[in-house]
């Protein structure tokens, strides 16, 4: 029996009232719906039609959110209690990290080895505790950075466990001006020197190999050939670290470091973010074997030295249920602005869907910041305690490593398909955690006040939308598949587990009401023809009671979550922005690569900042400033809202009697130029390099009165 708990939950109180409001709004909906059957069957037209679609698609993405409301749970920790369970050090499970990175000119290195140092850095016992670096770049500059590092981590990690630094990444450390140590000085112009000779490589583009004098380099970066591309190269694998061999400078043994840039050649697909971790897995399994890794984005630095204890809190739990697969820590960014321009902070996601789903089967795993059971990954879980094996001291095989990263070896295997992390998505991390849930684990959400990680989210307009879109494409390829959430996911995981996975798979779906709505009233609107009832009917109230009922709903549950009015602001703007843009070209995207007319792509986020953008999103200010699609049908949306809602004006003032019978529509188009005037801004008033490119505008135009002709005709 414990004396202290190593955890604790409490489900959220305010379950009740959002249960009564899901069944409340339900009613309502429903009745809208057979109000849109009834005026179908009694007086079909093509407007009708649509609205009866968009909000059926309402219907049901609404639905699947209020899955997230059903039963809300709160975790707390207690490692001040592990020692009940693990009275010293050499008890903890080993811990493999894994930290990905794909491309040294979009991620540049010197993030990453942030990166990379803040976890070696962790407050864990150095035996247990293997870094390994994925390069799918396979870059020798990356690994040359890494050299680099691994030279600094010598005297870094000492210096961050002598004052028990809280910042152990040395960027956010020397970013802050804290009381300084006697070696601050000294660190800080070592590292500047790292990262100047590191600067020095990434400019020049290549390594000359013989400037170099100890025969490690020398070797290592021999590696490689002439002919090496990051799409064509051999596996490398470099020990970069080495526990039992390394020490640092006060002579203590440090964690193992190992690069990895698995093999790869142009004839094998290599699967992206998935096929890097699954080369990660079989990679580890053969030179340290941990019982838990830790998945990490090359800029998701850890912030909080003690987080490897905070999971250890459900791992090493005597009562922990075998079944128990990851603990997810949220993704928490360090870049967002006071207003949260693009909603990138992602509010809702951290703070409702989070707690509700981990209150359900588990929080879904979000493709970083977690600490996972390598069994999870393996197959179903097994009846009984959880028993790990030892890690593997007796020295490892490099050459079997190599041949697990080889591009031939996933062959006629059940890599991708039944073990590891799943292919066929861009989604690596939605689909497999959706099917590991389905397996029968079950998962926790971490939420400690000091964020355990942090990350950077894009500060322009077309780089988040762009981000986004292969998100929600990649999302969309789960919901349409065999492993669909509302198929597949109701049949093998608590119901409303299920509903809150399509709740994301089927995010794309919002593109089809969003577009109706901000279309369709505007153009019946510039034609002068009512499509919502008039004020005086009592149809009117139920929009009203449906529209003032979400709206606020979701105001409700932005302040409960801690965040503001101002926030909660751009997160309908940029809802619809999505809707408008993002959301429509997924599924176009979506379309062409399941007709095979086009391959799926992961474009990697870029990492490199930009002074002028960062400032403009500081203050508030849009970065539109390149030509994409993705600004055209924003635009185009933006434009009608505008011209339709003077027109509207222009109508009721010269007939009196049509503002009750346009009211519903008016109030739609003004909505839209509210929430619309950053476009505006950028498309007229703004000549800074952020704004939107006149080209882009003239397009939009063009086609939204091309927009507005075919139209005029229809109605
Ligand atoms: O072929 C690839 C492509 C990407 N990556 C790595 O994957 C990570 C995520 O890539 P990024 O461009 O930063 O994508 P994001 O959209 O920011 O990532 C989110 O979305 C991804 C796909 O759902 C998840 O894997 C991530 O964990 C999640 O943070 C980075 O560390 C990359 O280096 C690879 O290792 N190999
Ligand atoms: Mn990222």
């Amino acid at each position: 029996m414990l004396k202290g708990p190593l955890h604790t939950s409490k489900v959220s109180s305010s379950r009740w009232f959002n249960r009564l409001f899901t069944l409340v709004y339900t009613i309502a909906i429903l009745t809208l719906l057979y109000r849109h059957c009834r005026n179908l069957i009694c007086l079909p037209s093509l407007t009708t039609l649509f609205l009866l679609v968009a909000d059926l698609l309402l219907a049901f993405l609404w639905a699947t959110w209020q899955s997230f409301f059903m039963n809300p749970v709160h975790r707390q920790v207690f490692p001040e209690n592990l020692a009940q369970v693990a009275n010293k050090e050499s008890d903890y499970p080993g811990l493999d990290v894994f930290v990905c990175t794909a491309d040294p000119f979009k991620e540049p290195p010197v993030g990453v080895i942030n990166t990379v140092l803040s976890v070696l850095a962790y407050d864990y016992p150095t035996d247990k505790l293997s870094v390994y670096l994925s390069d799918d770049g396979g870059s020798q500059l990356t690994l040359f950075a890494f050299i680099e590092a691994a030279k600094f981590a010598k005297h870094w990690l000492p210096y961050c466990k002598k004052y028990n630094l809280l910042d152990r990444s040395p960027e956010a450390y020397f970013a802050k001006d804290l009381s300084p140590f006697p070696e601050r000085n000294e660190i800080l112009a070592m590292y500047e020197i790292m990262k100047s000779t590191i600067k020095d490589v990434m400019d020049k583009g290549t390594i000359d190999i013989d400037q170099f004098n100890d025969d490690r380099t020398i070797k290592a970066l021999n590696k490689w050939t002439n002919g090496c591309t990051r799409h064509q190269h051999p596996t490398v694998i470099e020990v970069l670290l080495k526990h039992n061999e390394d020490k640092d400078v006060s002579g203590h043994y440090m964690p193992n470091l190992f690069y990895l840039a698995r093999e790869k050649n142009k004839a094998t697909p290599h699967n992206f973010k998935a096929g890097a971790i699954n080369a990660l897995l079989r990679v580890s399994e053969k030179l340290t074997n941990a019982p838990i890794f830790l998945l990490l984005d090359c800029d998701m630095y850890s912030n909080d030295p003690k987080t490897p204890l905070r999971m250890l809190c459900y791992f090493l739990d005597p009562n922990i249920d075998p079944d128990f697969g990851f603990v997810q820590f949220p993704q928490l960014f360090n870049n967002i602005n006071k207003y949260d321009t693009y909603c990138t902070e992602h509010v809702l996601e951290n703070r409702i869907c989070t707690f509700g789903m981990d209150g359900l089967e588990g929080m879904s795993f979000m493709g970083t910041n977690a600490f996972i059971k390598r069994e999870a990954l393996l197959g179903k879980p097994t009846k009984g305690k959880w028993i790990w094996n030892e890690q593997n001291e007796s020295g490892y095989d490099l050459a079997l490593a190599h041949h697990v990263a080889s591009c031939s070896y996933e062959e006629n295997t059940k890599w991708g398909s039944e073990i590891g992390f799943k292919y066929g998505t861009l989604v690596e991390d939605a689909y497999t955690s959706f099917r590991v849930h389905c397996l029968g684990w079950k998962s926790v959400a971490c939420t400690p006040d000091r964020p355990a990680f942090l990350g950077n989210m894009p500060v322009a307009l077309n780089a988040f939308l762009t981000q986004a879109k292969r998100w929600y494409m990649g999302l969309l390829q789960v919901a349409l598949s065999k492993f669909s959430a509302i198929t597949f996911g109701v049949m093998n995981m608590n119901p409303l587990q299920a509903l809150c996975y399509a709740y994301f798979q089927f995010r794309s779906f919002w593109c089809i009401p969003i577009i109706v709505y901000a279309f369709l009233p505007q153009l019946a609107l510039i034609n002068s023809s009512p499509i919502f009832p008039k004020v005086s009917d009592p149809w009117f109230s139920l929009y009203a009671f449906l529209v003032l009922g979400a709206y606020g709903k979701n105001l409700i549950d932005y302040l409960v979550a801690g965040s503001t009015l101002r926030k909660w602001w751009s997160f309908q703007r940029m809802w619809l922005i999505l809707g408008c843009s993002t959301y429509l070209f997924s599924f176009l995207d979506w379309s062409l690569t399941t007709l095979g007319m086009s391959t799926m792509e992961f474009n990697v986020t870029s990492k490199v900042s930009d002074n002028e953008q960062d400032t403009r999103y500081q203050q508030g200010i849009f970065s539109f400033g390149v030509e994409s699609p993705l600004f055209e049908s924003i635009n185009v949306a933006a434009i009608i809202n505008l011209f339709a809602f003077l027109i509207g004006i222009g109508h009721v003032c010269i007939h009196n009697g049509r503002l009750e019978e346009l009211f519903g529509q008016l109030l739609v188009s003004g909505f839209g130029v509210v929430i619309g005037w950053p476009i505006y801004e950028g498309m007229m008033l703004r000549s800074d390099p952020g704004k939107m490119p006149a080209k882009t505008t003239l397009k939009s135009v063009c086609v939204a009165f091309f927009i507005y002709l075919v139209f005029s005709w229809t109605f």
